[in-house]
């Protein structure tokens, strides 16, 4: 039997390799997508999909250009034979004081977190309905998209958008039997992201480098950063037939830190 295969944006480093390695665990055939610089890093997820036994492929997309998704959709199925689940990970984080938002930064924000969801969700939608398969849509939103945080209004915008997109989504492909989650991660420590932000925080309210991050940390009743493999295990559930009567939900993984 032909494997079923899961499509992972932003799967050459960070949180989507660690979703990439769960979803070639639980037996899927994964599609890397990522932007063309990224395919060096891709290879090594590559290798750890092969070892847990799976097939994988390296994609190179935009997630800001929709005819790029739709292709790397295309590719990615007639690669690896199927198309079941796909995972919009793919995302970005600029903070800065309001009054000093860089309309740069604010579209681009924009285009990756919020255009990528829904090009992303487009693409897989139409893929599922052309393969007659009941799809899976998971989309990356974060406890910023839950509760606005200081100097985090754009970031914190796009991921209130991709909730509201998952919900719009879910309900109007609930017909089709697609469904459309979120994961909405709090502080993960070991991606990269965080040492930008905090390094441009630092720039904003002159802490020391590491005090911004470690103050959201002391939120975290559970006292501890989130990982990657904590995020991975909610995205292996909402992929897994156990969420196949649920949608339009978005879920924490944060550590109660929203408490
Ligand atoms: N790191 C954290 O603390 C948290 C992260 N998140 C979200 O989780 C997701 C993954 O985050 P991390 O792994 O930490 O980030 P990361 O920065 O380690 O990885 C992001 C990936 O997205 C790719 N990417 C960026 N722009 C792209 C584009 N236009 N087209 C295709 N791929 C593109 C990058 O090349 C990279 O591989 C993001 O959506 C992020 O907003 C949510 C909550 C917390
Ligand atoms: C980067 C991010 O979304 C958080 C909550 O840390």
């Amino acid at each position: 039997m032909m494997a079923k295969v899961a499509m992972i944006t932003g799967a050459a480093q960070g949180i989507g390799a660690e979703i990439a390695d769960h979803l070639s665990k639980d037996g899927y055939d994964i599609a890397i997508a990522d932007l063309q610089p990224q395919a060096q890093k891709a290879d090594e997820v590559i290798t750890t999909v092969e070892k847990n036994g799976q097939k994988a492929v390296f994609v190179p997309v935009d997630v800001t250009d929709q005819a790029s998704v739709s292709k790397a959709v295309a590719v990615a199925a007639e690669k690896l034979g199927g198309f079941d689940v796909m995972v919009n990970n793919a995302g970005i984080a600029k903070v800065d004081k309001f009054e000093d938002i860089d309309p740069k930064d604010l579209e681009l924000s924009f285009r990756v977190n919020v255009f990528g969801v829904v090009y992303g969700t487009q693409a897989a939608a139409k893929k599922f309905k052309e393969l007659g398969v009941h799809g899976k849509i998971i989309n990356a939103s974060s406890i910023a998209g839950m509760r606005a945080f200081p100097v985090w209004a754009t970031y914190s915008a796009t991921k209130a958008a991709v909730i509201s997109l998952t919900q719009a989504a879910a309900n109007e492909l609930a017909p089709a039997h697609i469904t459309v989650n979120a994961y909405a991660p709090g502080v993960v420590g070991t991606t990269g992201m965080w040492d930008e932000i905090d390094q441009k925080m630092s720039e904003i309210n002159g802490k020391p480098l590491g005090q911004n991050k470690q103050d959201f940390v002391n939120t975290i009743p559970l006292g501890r950063t989130v990982e990657p493999n904590d995020i991975a295990n909610m995205v292996s559930f909402l992929a897994s037939p156990a969420a196949d009567f649920i949608t339009g939900q978005a879920y924490a993984v944060d550590g109660g830190g929203l408490l």
